[in-house]
């Protein structure tokens, strides 16, 4: 079997995450990781908060903290929402940790030693008044080719068109809104991509062929458009610092390295912590490096591809080292919220926090890997939600255990009723669940989730159609040994559901397998296709509870509530 590393694009600590966040890289990492340790594979899944750069450092200030204080609370917070949405992290680390540190400046020493870092002097704007250097996006001013007011140092957000700072009219510093600005020279260290970039094209014509679209036109798209030799550094007081071993003055200046060099290098960096937390039993090296049997899958939104397609892989190739290189890349599109795209910065949308507070995570997780957006955008919308969970969770999963359940208990009592030999209906039933398992796992493993979720919904309707087939409130009447049949093998479909649903609605799926007295407790394996189509999972005489109600329906009332809430318009 194979060793499955998985990554999930850092969360950036400036506060806490969005829906949005969840369902474009963390959810469906989780799902997989699930899945996959189900199955019996040996798995390792590694996040991390995202730490540097000089959002933390104004989310600090603006909070009145010291930014490592501020990191260190902001860390907590985001990882106890994610315990709350059950994402099941081997290790959760922080970019800012000494191990990430450590091997940030070892790349940096080896890029430098293969010839790909330089020294470069370039003119960047300072903010006399904030005493700093400004990062473009921390320029403000009017765009010389639409007018617009609040272009940013690197982009107008109106019309779109690249920017640099010193295009903008009436530039002011957007930290403190000075208009003392000076261009000053300061020196950076680059990463020379552009003398990589045939061979992290050679890399991704060999690799890329099985990544989604998604993911391999965007980072053909980078590929054309030039890899350019790109800064690496920052004059900021929050980063890892630039080495003093290799280039002892601009460290003496307190350069330390852009964000987006030591944010996928903490993949490894967070591996080693988990390795350090445990050094007798886990071997971080073993999965980054000379690692030929680890297949390693990354998931992230679309922005966050350029980087991990192209840039990340670059950094990778001229250590000269054998580090492991993604082998897939699972790539999504935005989930949108009423007009536009869930936002941070914008606080526009539903936030984790928000989320959890109105209904437990695996209403969430159902819903967002249902729809989660792989094709295409896709919006979120209250009635779209409340459709999916009274439907698929609430009537076609949540009202089958319950009605087999009560049903059952009432007229046979606690226990698993014996009734009659399987039949023709038990057969076809045992051959249709068969293959719907065999459609589900086949969509799991090509990480296709809107499908795997509609398989798994097609498997909990198998269970209800079987029922309303046979009746057996009607059974009973003239046929009580046919009827307990029946509910004994709903029941086997209870057992069943309990293990298969568990990547999607882990506390759902531990509640039903514990309906029954005889089951293991702990994280389920998977089930072969002779036991699916057996349908014998649960003997005649274990005991059973009846649990509560598995999901409530969302009324219109919620509705209402909510949409006022959270500003649906
Ligand atoms: N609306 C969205 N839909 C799907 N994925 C998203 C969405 N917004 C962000 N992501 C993804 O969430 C992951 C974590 O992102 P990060 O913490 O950097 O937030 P972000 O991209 O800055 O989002 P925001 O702009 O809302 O702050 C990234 O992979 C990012 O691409
Ligand atoms: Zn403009």
């Amino acid at each position: 079997m194979a060793r499955h590393l998985i990554t999930s694009a850092l969360p950036y600590i400036n506060g806490i995450k969005h829906l949005g966040n969840m369902v474009g890289s963390m959810l469906p990492a989780d799902v997989y990781s699930r899945y996959l340790r189900q199955r019996g594979h040996e798995v390792l899944y590694i996040c991390a908060t995202d730490e540097h750069g000089t959002p933390a450092e104004l989310a600090a200030k603006a909070a009145g903290q010291s930014v490592e204080q501020f990191c260190a609370e902001q860390h907590d917070a985001q990882k106890a929402i994610y315990d709350g949405f059950a994402l099941s992290f081997d290790y959760f680390g922080r970019s800012s940790s000494q191990q990430n540190r450590e091997i940030t400046q070892e790349f940096a020493r080896e890029l430098k030693a293969n010839g790909f870092i330089e020294e470069r002097a370039i003119r960047q704007v300072y903010s006399v008044a904030d005493g700093r250097f400004l990062p473009d996006r921390y320029i403000e001013g009017t765009c010389p080719h639409c007018g617009y007011d609040k272009a940013r140092g690197d982009q107008c957000e109106n019309c779109t068109r690249l920017l640099d700072p010193t295009d903008l009219i009436n530039p002011r510093s957007a930290v403190s809104g000075s208009t003392e600005l000076e261009v000053r020279e300061t020196t950076h260290l680059f990463l020379l991509q552009s003398k990589l970039a045939d061979e992290v094209e050679a890399w991704i014509e060999e690799h890329g062929k099985d990544w989604p679209t998604l993911a391999s036109s965007i980072a053909r798209k980078w590929l054309t458009e030039g890899l350019n030799d790109r800064a690496i550094t920052r004059d900021l007081d929050w980063g890892v610092p630039v080495p003093a071993d290799v280039w002892p003055e601009l460290a003496a200046q307190g350069k330390v390295f852009y964000v987006w060099f030591d944010a996928p290098i903490e993949y490894i960096g967070a591996t080693k912590e988990w390795s350090d937390a445990d050094p007798a039993r886990r071997d971080w090296k073993s999965w980054w490096y000379e690692a030929t049997d680890v297949r390693y899958t990354e998931f992230m939104a679309k922005d966050n591809v350029p980087f991990h397609t192209v840039m990340f892989p670059a950094t990778q190739l001229g250590t000269r080292a054998p580090w492991k290189k993604v082998d897939y890349v699972k790539a999504f599109n935005w989930l949108n919220y009423y007009g536009g795209k869930f936002s941070t910065s914008q606080k526009h949308g539903i936030f984790t926090d928000a989320a959890l507070e109105l209904l437990p995570a695996d209403y969430w997780r159902y819903f967002l890997m249902a729809n989660a957006p792989e094709s295409d955008d896709t919006s979120f919308s209250w009635e779209l939600f409340a459709t999916t969970v009274n439907k698929d969770l609430a009537d076609t999963l949540g009202n089958f255990v319950n009605r087999v359940l009560s049903f059952s208990l009432k007229r046979f009592g606690d226990t698993v009723p014996a009734g009659a030999e399987p039949g023709e209906a038990e057969a076809a039933l045992g051959t249709e669940v068969a293959a719907l398992i065999a459609e589900y796992q086949a969509q799991l493993d090509s990480l296709q989730f809107r499908k795997a979720a509609q398989a798994l919904r097609a498997l909990w309707s198998a269970g209800n159609v079987y029922l309303e087939t046979k009746a057996p409130w009607l059974q009973i009447k003239t046929d009580e040994a046919g009827a307990a049949l029946t509910l004994r093998t709903a029941m086997q479909l209870i057992h069943l559901y309990g293990v298969l649903s568990a990547p999607f609605i882990p506390a759902t799926s531990a509640a039903m397998r514990a309906v029954f007295a005889s089951s293991e407790a702990g994280e389920p394996g998977w089930v072969s296709e002779e036991q699916a189509t057996a349908l014998d999972f649960v003997a005649a005489g274990t005991s059973f509870t009846v649990p509560p109600v598995l999901f409530a329906k969302i009324t219109e009332d919620d509705l209402a509530a909510w949409r006022e809430r959270f500003g649906a318009q």
